[in-house]
């Protein structure tokens, strides 16, 4: 099994390209379904799953070329219904979060679907009921067969309808929105999902020929057309991932430049890592983060301790609440962290107290992290990544502490962030990639 060796302590220098946006390629990648003509999409990035999602699609039919490293195009024209039946389906479906999205596209086109109950992180319950009800007000019935632990949706029909999500969920929406361009009449999606990623998802679908107003608000409006035809696009720069490498600079002190970033579409995110006392400078769109011997986080302006919480967008994406965390113990002052979205995703502080950072968990949705001020290094240990964004949290512990970490399951890791170790490697950083099990085996 691979893990990753890792030597701490050392300052890090120079520029880093954040790699295109895992979760948005999972959503652009799904709508090419809507279409029989060609759409061609660039800076997919590549890591698992990605790679998964293209391979399911090669298996429906769709015909797939890698123009470049980083450019494929895609051509839905045949494809084989069929192989929902089967184990292969089941196997690769399951493996991944981002294959629900297949189920708008192939219900809007070809009328019916069935998907695994999809994989992805565990970090607490992770429910679909937002996309299946919203099929359900579009005229679809879907079953789901606990047993097979398959969920099948037939919609010959789907007509535009008024549909009240019941919470803002981000592929919930994009589900939807794709299930409803190809129907009848009008949609209108309230309390819709309504980050960038959906965004660029609904501004490709218009040059496909759709019809949908009020992108980036939580009010979508749909007018079904008849046919969507091919295009280009090009995905965002990963915004989880350029907060990571603000996360690595300000931990392990480093100058690090982050390179065409597209700023704007970055939201509050730059905010809150200014919060956690991190200077962060706009060069043109590059982001460089001088190399900071201490960072001081603010208090609210009532003078109490500062609180870190997610919230669906435009406020504070859960995905980097674990990398704000890590932060947090290296700096002056204390913040409290409050996952407000998903359960089990704090769990991983366990290991970051064990490498001597001061953290309370209060219960499974909230830490107290008490900053060390760099006064006292965390220092390296044998730890297990439990899911993408802890893994990278652990990581960025690692580079910034005394001695040796192994970080095992890297797996989890490589799923969404492409070459880390060379990346990582390029700016400086001790790290190496090892085969070794986890003490526990
Ligand atoms: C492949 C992909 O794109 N995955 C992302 C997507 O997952 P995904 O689309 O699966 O996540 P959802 O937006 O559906 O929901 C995430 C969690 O937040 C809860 N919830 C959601 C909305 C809300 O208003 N209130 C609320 O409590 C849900 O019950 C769930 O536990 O969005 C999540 C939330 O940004 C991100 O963590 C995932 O990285
Ligand atoms: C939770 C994440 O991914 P997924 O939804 O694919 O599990 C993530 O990207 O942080």
């Amino acid at each position: 099994m691979n893990a990753f060796e890792i030597n701490g302590g050392k300052p890090l220098k120079g520029e880093i390209i954040p790699q295109g946006a895992k979760n948005e390629a999972l959503q652009v990648i799904s709508a090419v379904l809507l279409t029989s003509e060609k759409v061609t999409i660039s800076n997919i990035p590549d890591i698992v799953d990605v790679n998964k999602l293209i391979e399911l699609l090669g298996d429906l039919g769709v015909k797939i070329e890698r123009l470049n490293k980083d450019t494929y195009t895609f051509e839905a024209a045949d494809i084989n219904l069929d192989f929902f039946q089967s184990a292969q389906f089941k196997a690769k479906g399951g493996s991944l979060r981002g294959s629900i999205m297949i189920v708008g596209p192939l219900l809007a086109r070809f009328g019916k679907a069935a998907i695994p109950k999809p994989g992805g992180d565990k970090i607490g319950r992770r429910r679909l009921d937002t996309h299946f009800l919203g099929f359900e007000k579009l005229g679809a019935k879907f079953i789901y067969n606990a047993e097979t632990g398959f969920f099948n949706v037939d919609a010959t029909n789907l007509k535009g309808a008024y549909v009240l999500l019941d919470e803002a969920s981000v592929t919930g929406t994009a589900n939807v929105v794709m299930a409803a361009v190809l129907a009848k009449g009008t949609t209108t999606i309230y309390n819709a999902a309504c980050e960038p990623y959906l965004q660029q998802l609904c501004k490709m679908l218009n040059r496909m020929g759709a019809n949908i107003s009020g992108i980036g608000s939580n009010l979508i409006s749909i007018e079904g057309v008849q046919k969507l035809g091919g295009t280009e696009h090009r995905l965002l720069p990963d915004m989880i991932e350029i907060g990571s490498f603000i996360g690595l600079a300000a931990m392990t002190g480093s100058e690090i430049t982050i390179k065409d970033v597209q700023y704007k579409e970055l939201g509050i995110i730059p905010e809150v890592f200014r919060r956690l006392g991190i200077k962060l400078e706009l060069r043109g769109d590059d982001l460089y983060i001088p190399a900071q011997e201490n960072y001081e986080i603010e208090t609210f302006i009532d003078g109490s301790i500062l609180t870190v919480a997610d919230a669906p967008w435009p406020g504070f994406t859960p995905d980097l609440l674990s990398i704000v965390l890590v932060i947090a113990t290296q700096a002056k002052g204390n913040v409290l962290i409050h996952q407000k979205m998903f359960e089990s995703r704090l769990f991983f502080v366990d290991k970051l107290i064990d490498m001597g950072a001061q953290i309370i968990l209060c219960d499974p949705h909230r830490a107290t992290i008490i900053g060390l001020n760099k006064q006292v290094q965390l220092k390296g240990i044998e730890m297990t990544s439990p899911d993408i964004r802890a893994g990278v949290a652990l990581l960025i512990a690692a580079l910034s502490a005394s001695g040796r970490s192994i970080i095992h399951n890297i797996e989890q890791i490589e799923r969404g962030y492409q070459d880390i170790d060379i990346r990582l490697r390029a700016l400086g950083a001790d790290i190496k990639r090892i085969n070794a099990m986890p003490k526990s085996h």
